[in-house]
């Protein structure tokens, strides 16, 4: 019986009925803590683990009646010390008082990582013997925690994984073939089925149209996660707002028109791999926690309180050059190096040489089948006049003017002049008008990377460009041009 006049078994039911059902720990908690709180003066409860043999602890903390739950890691009083210790509930300190009395209730025996804090209103005390049979059925009820955790997890991964690979299985019934006979592709591909087997994070550059996405299939299809989801996100295709909730899903009623809850990519791709398309268009305040959720493989949906935890492997790619994108402070430094483990640069079609007759004939058997239509022969007359061509939009350029001309041929010839007449990006276009600022951010950034960030002296930046070293320097100032970008590592 408590000293307040409590019912042991009125706290207790109430316990084992609001706990069973719990999926997480935080809301474990929570729940425990309402419950409590109905039959006692609770303030708050906590729920700890101590960390080894150290005097530090990972705890659970929720005050009752709406309060948050928050999770943290904090020091041990020298009470929970002794108590774990022991193995023995602390009740002792505060009493009578009419301030606030802790409870210290180990769970398990002497030398008990865990335990739980209940903070009581003024005047209230629990018997020891009570709370220690409140340890013992908390104790109980956290263990079968585990266990339903353990499940709900096990089967939320596996209906995940199911609706990926049927998803998969839908778009990529035929899969694009992938050509590389120039050396520069060829060593591409080396470093491709180099690094696949490993987890290690790779990102891929290169211009829009140059295979990437094609590329971070095959470095999937390779790696020991093949069988397993590869899922795609374009960062740059969505406005800020709803970034976040596509990487790391929502919780219903989040914003309005949550109205149930949506799993992002991260939880999508879980054991498999996630391809972060564009990843230099990701706003800034989504790069931080796209970097804390890399670093911990943990994150939180939009809305949500609940930890959730992944396994990815990522592929990222930019066709934008991140470098100067940190100098002018538009893309996180750190962020950066999280995701640069393994450059792959991947070449733009006017810099693969011998490329275009191999490419040109795998495209057109494959946009041929898919449209069901004859493959047409390619001349010699027709690679002379594709190779005359620039490309600007790169090999996704020459498949839909190759698409084009097959459908204008009718299967039975390649209607090169037609499809090229009506190409919006001819090759000599007028090149567009740049900012002035623009121009002069990239000739100090050229200079800067050629120059190794130095400023002064001969072979510095100021000399390269024809400037004194003070013009460059307010220049930089006021582009927002961080010199440090451009030191090589180590010698910052
Ligand atoms: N080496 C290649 N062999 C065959 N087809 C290719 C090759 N490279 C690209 N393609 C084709 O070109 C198109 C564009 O490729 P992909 O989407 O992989 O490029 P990307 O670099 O990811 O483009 P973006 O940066 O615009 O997203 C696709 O249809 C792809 O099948």
């Amino acid at each position: 019986m408590t000293e307040a006049g409590f019912e042991p078994v009125e706290v207790l039911a109430a316990l084992v009925a609001a706990a069973s059902e719990a999926h997480t720990r935080r809301t474990w908690v929570r729940r425990v803590a309402e419950a409590l709180a109905r039959t006692l003066p609770l303030v708050r409860l906590e729920l700890g683990e101590r960390a080894g043999d150290t005097d530090e602890a990972e705890v659970v903390s929720s005050v009752p009646n709406g309060g948050a739950v928050a999770v943290t890691r904090r020091r041990l009083h020298e009470r929970e010390i002794a108590a774990l210790r022991s193995g023995r509930v602390d009740e002792s300190a505060r009493r009578g008082t009419s301030v606030r009395s802790l409870v210290v209730v180990p769970l398990g025996g002497a030398g008990a990582a865990m335990f739980v804090a209940l903070s009581l209103g003024p005047g209230a005390r629990l018997d020891p013997g009570f709370a220690a049979t409140l340890g013992d059925v908390l104790l109980h009820l956290l263990r079968g925690q585990d266990v339903t955790q353990r499940v709900a997890e096990l089967s939320r991964r596996a209906h995940v994984e199911n609706r990926e690979l049927r998803e998969q299985a839908r778009h990529g019934e035929r899969e694009r073939p992938l050509v590389a006979q120039s050396a520069a592709m060829q060593e591409v591909l080396r470093r491709i089925d180099a690094v696949a087997p490993f987890d290690t994070t790779v990102l891929l550059a290169g211009e829009s149209g140059t295979g990437k996405e094609l590329l971070a299939q095959r470095l999937h299809r390779l790696s020991a996660r093949g069988h397993r989801p590869m899922v795609a996100i374009n960062c740059g295709a969505l406005p800020a707002n709803l970034v976040e909730s596509a990487l790391f899903g929502h919780e219903a009623g989040a914003f309005t028109g949550a109205t149930r809850r949506h799993l992002g990519v991260f939880e999508r791709a879980d054991r498999g791999t996630l391809f972060l398309d564009e990843v230099g268009e990701l706003p800034l305040e989504v790069q931080v926690k796209l970097l804390r959720a890399l670093q911990s493989q943990e994150f939180e949906r939009v809305g949500g309180e609940e930890r959730v935890r992944v396994d990815v492997r990522v592929i990222a790619a930019t066709h934008r050059e991140l470098e100067p994108m940190i100098a002018a402070g538009t893309f996180r430094r750190d962020l950066f190096f999280r995701l640069c483990v393994f450059p792959i640069r991947v070449p733009p079609l006017r810099e693969r040489q011998g490329e275009l007759p191999g490419l040109t004939a795998a495209l057109v058997a494959d946009i041929a089948a898919r449209l069901r239509l004859p493959a047409p022969a390619v001349p010699p007359a027709a690679l002379v006049r594709l190779a005359r061509h620039a490309w600007p939009g790169n090999v996704r350029e020459l498949a839909n003017v190759l698409e084009a001309a097959i459908i204008l041929g009718r299967g039975q010839s390649l209607a090169l002049d037609a499809a090229l007449a009506v190409d919006p990006a001819p090759a000599h276009a007028p090149a567009p008008v740049e900012r002035l600022d623009d121009a002069i951010r990239r000739c100090i950034i050229a200079a800067l990377r050629a120059c190794d960030g130095r400023i002064y002296g001969p072979g510095g930046a100021a000399q390269a460009l024809g400037l004194k070293p003070g013009t460059l320097q307010s220049k930089m100032r006021k582009l927002g041009i961080d010199r440090e970008s451009f030191v090589p590592a180590g010698e910052a």
